[in-house]
């Protein structure tokens, strides 16, 4: 007589390898045991010393995009390969590891998360802490309101040439770094003010009140979203920037890379 372990055996029947998203110490060192096993650990941050370790940018709460983006990391670092058979074990209802999906590896669904961290010019937790601050300020908002922000960041040199002022620059003369719990105050309060803010490669701020003026010809941005938006995906076509813009109507996190929009995620569901 056949017992549930034979029809959901088959679910990690034949796999290419196992990926735990997030496991606890002991769940990861029980599957580390088993013989012949190709293990892969994907999260925010490696706590179980995993020896093959793909980084989350963020914690993405829907399991598809997790599973999505962690795959496609994996992929950009050679670890698995177009095809493969995977077992993805992962947190949906509790803390712990509750459930187990198989999924083919798909390298032509590529989103291009991975490039936007990894070979972006600027440095990759720098882009962290800018999109984990909009995804904040999306939650919060400014004062319980909505609020919009456009952040620039890398290149900052032609950005700035490919720009201007729409005020003084308050940070003119700082030398401040996002990431600083003081300068992600400071750019939250400044998020109620026009234009953008441009940040370099290693995180200085540089400027905030920027009017971007780069050049729209031939940008496909999603019909729908406005100025802010374009001006947001066509800078990073005429740069090596990145931006990540937060809308004020529809509460959404987008980032923009050589002109196209990679990631967009959803404040709430963080
Ligand atoms: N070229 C630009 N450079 C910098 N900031 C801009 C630019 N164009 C618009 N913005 C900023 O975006 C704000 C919102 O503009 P708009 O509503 O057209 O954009 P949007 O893409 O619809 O964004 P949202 O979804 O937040 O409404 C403007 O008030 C301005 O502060
Ligand atoms: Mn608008």
């Amino acid at each position: 007589m056949a017992g549930l372990d034979d029809v959901f055996g088959e679910l990690f029947q034949g796999v290419d390898a196992a990926i735990l998203f997030s496991p606890s110490g002991s769940y990861y060192e029980r599957c580390a045991s088993i013989e012949d096993l190709d293990l892969i650990v994907i999260g925010t941050e490696n706590t179980v010393g995993a020896e093959t370790f793909v980084e989350l940018p963020l914690a993405f709460d829907d399991i598809r995009d997790r599973i999505k983006f962690g795959l496609e990391g994996a992929i950009e670092q050679d670890l698995i390969e177009d095809g493969d058979e995977l077992a993805c074990a992962t947190s949906v209802f509790s803390d712990g590891i509750d459930t187990v999906s198989r999924v083919r590896a798909d390298a032509e669904t590529r989103t291009g998360i991975y490039d936007l961290f990894v070979k972006s010019r600027a440095e990759p937790e720098v882009v962290k802490a800018v999109l984990e601050l909009a995804v904040e300020l999306g939650k919060k908002g400014q004062k319980g309101k909505p609020v919009g922000a456009l952040f620039v960041v890398g290149d900052a040199g032609k950005v700035m040439n490919k720009s201007r002022p729409l005020s003084y620059n308050p940070f003119e003369k700082s030398h401040v770094h996002v990431g600083d719990p003081i300068v992600n105050v400071m750019l939250k309060e400044f998020s109620r003010l026009d234009g953008a803010f441009i940040i370099s490669d290693a995180g200085k701020i540089v400027s905030a009140y920027r009017y971007l003026e780069p050049s729209a010809e031939g940008v496909d941005i999603p019909k729908g979203l406005g100025a802010r938006h374009m001006a947001g995906g066509a800078i990073t076509r005429d740069t090596n920037a990145i931006t990540i813009v937060l809308s004020e109507s529809d509460g959404l996190v987008r980032a923009f890379k050589a002109g196209e929009l990679i990631l967009e995620v959803d404040p709430e569901a963080y």
